[in-house]
């Protein structure tokens, strides 16, 4: 069936075509499927594919059903389970049978998942994730709205970072943006009256930023194409922003930096300084400041480096494709970095249409299913015949503040020591996790290592930390965690007061929350900031907060420590299945 396997080909994108989904599919000559089916699926699909990535490995089917890949899979039970006719293809045709055969356990596993999310209806979820505008006039492709409405788009405004590097925001107001009318909030711009093409509102939070109606493509335009805009979400700014960098600074790390949005934000930010400090020298095109942008997946290192390069950052940024925990903070290289980003891998929860470019370049991908789901996890975490370390001051359980917890009632809090430990390494409780609990596990204890690692740096002074999750684990939790470390005591590092944020982001009302096991003192939830899916705000789940430095304490013990603990990391990196 032509439609499942195309849609399955657009999602999974191989050969890198720049574009909105929508767009993509629209460019597509080669397509044996109607655009607006092709197109519907893939964006309800990948709506749903948290959910349903979840269903199909509890069901085990992918270990079974070798025909199905992972986005097939997806596809094929989002019509299986939720679309309103079926599966659309002949009842004997290998893909119809390939899922049906499977329907009963899928329906029974789909039930319990809407289940622990709190959903007593499948309306419910289905509403739950399609908070948008019902709007009812076609588009130009005389698609119907309600399509875009399912997808969640409409919600969301199109954000557009001017990259000041190459432009100014005066200039692309007067030229690329001379059409639109402007607007004072996010509400107005997603109102798109008839036969007006949107508007435009300059963003009150963040310099350079605006927000457009989401439906304008400007993924073609010159001005996009030469890196004069960029798209990225408001709350995806937070992080270079709240890092402020100084003329003071010498070099600053973004340790996990592909595709580079931050990254590029970082380096305009600079120039900016750079700018409007008259008195300093600097030449523009040679900063003495040093932007390290290291990423360790060696394909992503490569689109870093392009985005750098169209976004004319290549004077500030030195590409490094290595993994951020193998840097030895001692060595020599990094003896002048005062400030890092951190915005490692997280479970993506934030983001609102993954497929659409915007989220893509936020660099999280479509949560797809896995064909070892359901192999024992004592076999997976002794294959390696390693042993897993335990986490020191542990604490958080699964929260998520937009939904229920999956956490079945009778589960405590988690001890430091993890409970008594299983014949295959795990504890009694840990072999009771979910899938979803043991991937927030595995996540956020690879999370709180990057962050410990960063604070080894000997001369930094500033961090921020960011993730486009909504749960507790990977945000609150890893700051707690973080700031009970060792490293952390030793090294004098406390968070970024909210008082001490850079304007702008201190009057940003969404703050840290206390998950069921996570507890912290209310500096510390006031330092950090949320950004909520599905607001008037207009951005995705997003988190960050910041770090600073009181004094320069255990100055002495850099050198063995930095090594000693890369070491032991990647042992319990290994068993978390990271690789
Ligand atoms: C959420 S994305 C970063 C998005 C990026 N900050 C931006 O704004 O465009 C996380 C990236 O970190 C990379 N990564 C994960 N672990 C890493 C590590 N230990 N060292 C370096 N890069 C890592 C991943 O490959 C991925 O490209």
């Amino acid at each position: 069936m032509s439609l499942y396997y195309e849609t399955a080909t657009i999602l999974e994108n191989k050969s890198h075509t720049d574009g909105s989904l929508k767009s993509r599919i629209y460019s597509n000559k080669e397509l044996k499927s109607s655009p607006v089916s092709v197109y519907a699926l893939a964006s309800n699909a990948t709506r749903w594919a948290e959910i349903l990535k979840e269903v199909i490995d509890r069901s085990g089917l992918l270990g079974v059903e070798r025909k199905l890949t992972p986005h097939l899979a997806l596809l094929l039970s989002h019509d299986l389970l939720i679309a309103k006719n079926g599966v659309a293809a002949p009842k004997n045709h290998v893909l119809n049978l390939a899922i049906s055969r499977h329907k009963a356990r899928l329906s029974a596993e789909f039930a319990r998942v809407r289940l622990r999310r709190g959903f007593s209806t499948i309306q419910e979820l289905k509403e739950s994730l399609s908070q948008c505008p019902v709007a009812t006039e076609k588009d130009s492709n005389g698609l119907d709205k309600n399509i875009f409405q399912e997808a969640g788009i409409l919600k969301y405004p199109r954000w557009i970072r001017i990259n000041t590097l190459k432009t100014t925001t005066g200039g692309q107001l007067s030229t690329t943006f001379e059409s639109l009318p402007r607007v004072e909030s996010n509400q107005e711009v997603l109102r798109k009256e008839n036969g007006v093409d949107g508007s435009l509102c300059i963003d009150t939070h963040i310099p350079n930023l605006i927000s457009i109606f989401p439906d304008i493509d400007y993924t073609r335009h010159p001005a996009y194409r030469s890196g004069h805009l960029i798209f990225q979400d408001k709350a995806s700014c937070f992080s270079a922003y709240l890092l402020e960098p100084r003329l003071s600074d010498g070099d600053l790390i973004d340790a996990c930096a592909a595709p580079g949005n931050k990254t590029t934000h970082l380096a305009a930010l600079l120039q900016e300084l750079s700018h409007n400090n008259r008195s300093n020298n600097t030449p523009q095109n040679h900063p003495h400041h040093r932007i390290i942008a290291c990423e360790r997946d060696a394909d992503r290192a490569a689109t870093l480096s392009q985005m750098v390069r169209r976004a004319g950052a290549d004077p500030f940024v030195e590409v490094l494709n290595t993994d951020f925990l193998k840097l030895n903070p001692s060595d020599p290289r990094f003896a002048n970095v005062t400030a890092l980003l951190l915005d490692p891998s997280c479970s993506g929860s934030g983001m609102h249409d993954r497929s659409d470019p915007q989220n893509e370049e936020e660099g999280s991908a479509l949560p797809l299913p896995s064909r070892d789901a359901l192999l024992p996890l004592s076999t997976t975490a002794t294959t390696k015949g390693k042993k897993r370390k335990r986490n020191k001051g542990r604490k958080a359980a699964h929260t998520n503040p937009e939904e229920p917890s999956p956490t079945p009632p009778t589960t405590n809090t988690v001890q430091s020591d993890g409970g008594a430990p299983t014949p295959g390494g795990l504890t009694e409780k840990e072999s009771q996790e979910t899938p979803l609990q043991k991937r927030l596990h595995a996540l956020s204890t690879f999370q709180t290592r990057l962050l410990t690692h960063a604070f080894r740096f000997p001369t930094a002074q500033r961090i921020t930390y960011s993730t486009c999750s909504v749960y507790v684990e990977e945000n609150e939790g890893v700051i707690v965690r973080a700031l009970a470390s060792d490293v952390a005591r030793e090294r004098g590092w406390r968070v970024l007061r909210r008082e001490e944020q850079v304007a702008g982001l201190r009057d940003w009302q969404r703050r840290g929350i206390e998950g069921e096991f996570v507890e912290m003192k209310e500096e510390v939830r006031q330092a950090c900031l949320r950004c909520k899916r599905g607001t008037d705000e207009g951005t995705m789940g997003f988190f960050v907060c910041g770090f600073v430095r009181e004094g320069l304490g255990g100055a002495g013990r850099e050198g063995q420590e930095g090594m000693g603990e890369a070491e032991g990391d990647e042992e319990e990196e290994e068993w978390e299945g990271f690789s």
